[in-house]
């Protein structure tokens, strides 16, 4: 069993527009609903493939009542903890050529008797887990080092971490020794203080978030795909997308794909990018169903490192 958590969880709106011109009155042309946050993501995707999982969230207001609505209705199997404040809402506007443009709100607090209880229940559930799973941004005022304090306790329970986050609470994290992070491009280059515009980079600094704690590191790097690095060994694949839709939440399939198939080696880099490739073609932060899935596609290669990256980040 996989067990998420996610600290700030979110409704998602997405809105599918013609083009954004800023000052403008724009129509939609569409719009989805989906529950959101990283960790949630990584569940659903999780769900859709007949994988067990379980999501720890706190909920709050009208916002959190219609996720933990939205996630039952999935049939998601969850520990909703109840919160004072109300869930955030996070909006996405895509473009016909898959671009999309995020607006993440903050999140509310959590207050420290909160998030106490949301972590005995994280502890209490992760008896029975093989994972644990961290994700996401935390809510303002919480410790940076929260994700850190869960991971040192699972070490020494033997349960595995993976750990998705950025900045502070991604480094503090890492130095608590988690089996595996999951950093896109600007997160690895955040956290290691090193521009990444090179395939070569990337592999310098998996290398060096090895050297300040992390086992495996699984980067993700938008349309140029992926590079796994474990045991000083490392792979690069990509697959690529005839029409994309919405990335948002591409990582997370990529995580749980990975997970899926092992977390580790060539066959489960192969199994995380065939998830992130179908949750790129599907609208919102749709998670990709077996049929949605492509492996074909997926191309794993001999990473060389002066190829340049075109994908932002
Ligand atoms: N335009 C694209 N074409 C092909 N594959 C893509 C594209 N965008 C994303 N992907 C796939 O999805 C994976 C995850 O994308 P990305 O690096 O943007 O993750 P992320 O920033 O963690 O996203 P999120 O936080 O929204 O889940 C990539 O490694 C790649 O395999
Ligand atoms: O603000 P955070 O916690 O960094 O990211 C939240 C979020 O952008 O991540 C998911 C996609 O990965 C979305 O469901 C959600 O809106």
């Amino acid at each position: 069993m996989i067990l998420t958590l996610t600290l700030n969880p979110s409704l998602d709106r997405t809105i599918e527009v013609g083009s954004l011109t800023r000052g403008a009155v724009i129509r939609a042309a569409a719009a989805h609903l989906d529950p959101g946050g990283k960790g949630v993501n990584v569940s659903r995707a999780l769900l859709a493939n007949q994988v067990r999982s379980c999501a720890v969230i706190p909920f709050g207001g009208d916002e959190g009542r219609q996720l933990v609505g939205l996630l039952s209705a999935e049939g998601i199997d969850m520990i909703p903890v109840s919160v004072g404040g109300a869930t955030r809402s996070n909006v996405t506007l895509a473009e016909p050529d898959g671009t999309v443009t995020k607006l993440n709100e903050p999140g509310t607090a959590l207050t420290p008797s909160e998030l106490d209880t949301l972590a005995s229940a994280v502890l209490g559930a992760a008896e029975s887990a093989d994972w644990v799973v961290a994700s996401g941004s935390l809510p303002p005022g919480v410790p940076v080092d929260v994700y850190a304090g869960l991971c040192r306790r699972f070490a020494a329970a033997g349960i595995q971490t993976a750990i998705d986050t950025s900045g502070p609470a991604l480094v503090a994290a890492v130095a608590a020794g988690p089996t595996l992070v999951k950093p896109n491009r600007e997160e690895l280059a955040e956290a290691t203080g090193t521009p990444i515009t090179r395939l070569g980079d990337v592999i310098d600094a998996a290398e060096k978030l090895r050297g300040m704690g992390a086992r495996s590191v699984l980067t993700s790097l938008g349309a140029d795909g992926a590079l796994l690095m474990e045991d000083d060994r490392f792979w690069y694949g990509r697959c690529p997308v005839e029409e994309p839709r919405s990335s948002v939440g591409a990582g997370d399939a990529m995580l749980a794909g990975f997970l899926a198939a092992g977390a580790s080696g060539e066959a489960a880099l192969a199994e995380g990018l065939a998830w992130a490739s179908a949750a790129v073609g599907l609208p919102g932060s749709r998670m990709p169903a077996p049929a949605d899935i492509d492996r074909s596609a997926v191309r794993i290669s001999t990473p060389d490192p002066a190829q340049p990256l075109m994908s932002g980040g």
